[in-house]
């Protein structure tokens, strides 16, 4: 795990934005698995001016998405499916048959996440993995447990995801989301971690600690060997 510092959130995604279009430019069709949230906001909108400045830079990359929250109305603002859409997917003008994503609305989200996880079977294994964390360490929807899944699951939301800003507006009572599983992550070439945002100190200083640790899920990364964390220090202060 390499661990760098930025000053300030721009100057952590230029870091990242530098690492993901070097990774593209030896890979052109790798498969890019993309986190909702703040986070990788600003990388986001560093890959969306690399494609106004070399328009085809993304016509082979492949995109799959992280995670969705179950049981959100079609088109939904509160959806990841919105948010990278709106963030990533359409500024970079991927089409969608090169973008695989859970769908909020599956009548059966566990076979919603078999037919995620047979896709990655196909498609993976993931090439780069944009991970946030959440407040109580979770990576993806991988929330805090006695045991972890290693595959694509449905998972029920802790209190504090469910108490985070992401869905706290969302006005629809939810408990479940769709999500990669800690051995899809971890199967990824190359993982990077953004530590930004309130309250992820905590978090963040437990996974220093070097200990692997089921009630840390961003603590199976350190098993893995090309996890860049990458730290927005103005935000963790
Ligand atoms: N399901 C999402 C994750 O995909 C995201 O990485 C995390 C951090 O979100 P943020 O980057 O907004 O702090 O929160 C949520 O739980």
């Amino acid at each position: 795990m390499k661990i760098q510092y930025s000053p300030d959130f721009s100057t952590m995604s230029k870091k990242a934005a530098d690492l993901v279009h070097l990774e593209i430019a030896k890979k052109p069709d790798l498969l890019f698995c993309a986190a909702s949230g703040g986070s990788p906001s600003g990388l986001y909108e560093l890959m969306a001016q690399k494609h106004l400045s070399n328009p085809e830079f993304f016509d082979r990359l492949n995109v799959i998405k992280l995670d969705e929250w179950v049981g959100l109305p079609e088109g939904s603002e509160f959806t990841s499916e919105y948010d990278i859409q709106n963030k990533l997917l359409q500024k970079i003008n991927l089409p969608a048959d090169r973008c695989i994503s859970f769908n909020s609305l599956a009548k059966n989200p566990k076979m919603e996440c078999d037919r995620v996880e047979a896709e990655l079977i196909e498609k993976g294994p993931i090439d780069i993995c944009i991970l946030g964390i959440g407040q109580n360490g979770h990576i993806a929807l991988n929330e805090p447990a006695d045991k972890l899944n290693v595959s694509c699951h449905v998972a029920s939301l802790s209190e504090k995801t469910l108490a985070s800003g992401m869905i706290q507006s969302v006005g629809i009572p939810l408990s479940k989301g769709m999500t990669m599983g800690i051995g899809n992550i971890l199967a990824s070439k190359m993982i990077i971690l953004f530590i930004t945002g309130k309250g992820k100190k905590e978090a963040f200083n437990s996974l220093l600690k070097k200990e692997i640790d089921p009630l840390l899920p961003a603590s199976m990364l350190w098993l893995h060997p090309n996890v860049r964390v990458l730290v927005d220090e103005s935000s963790i202060e």
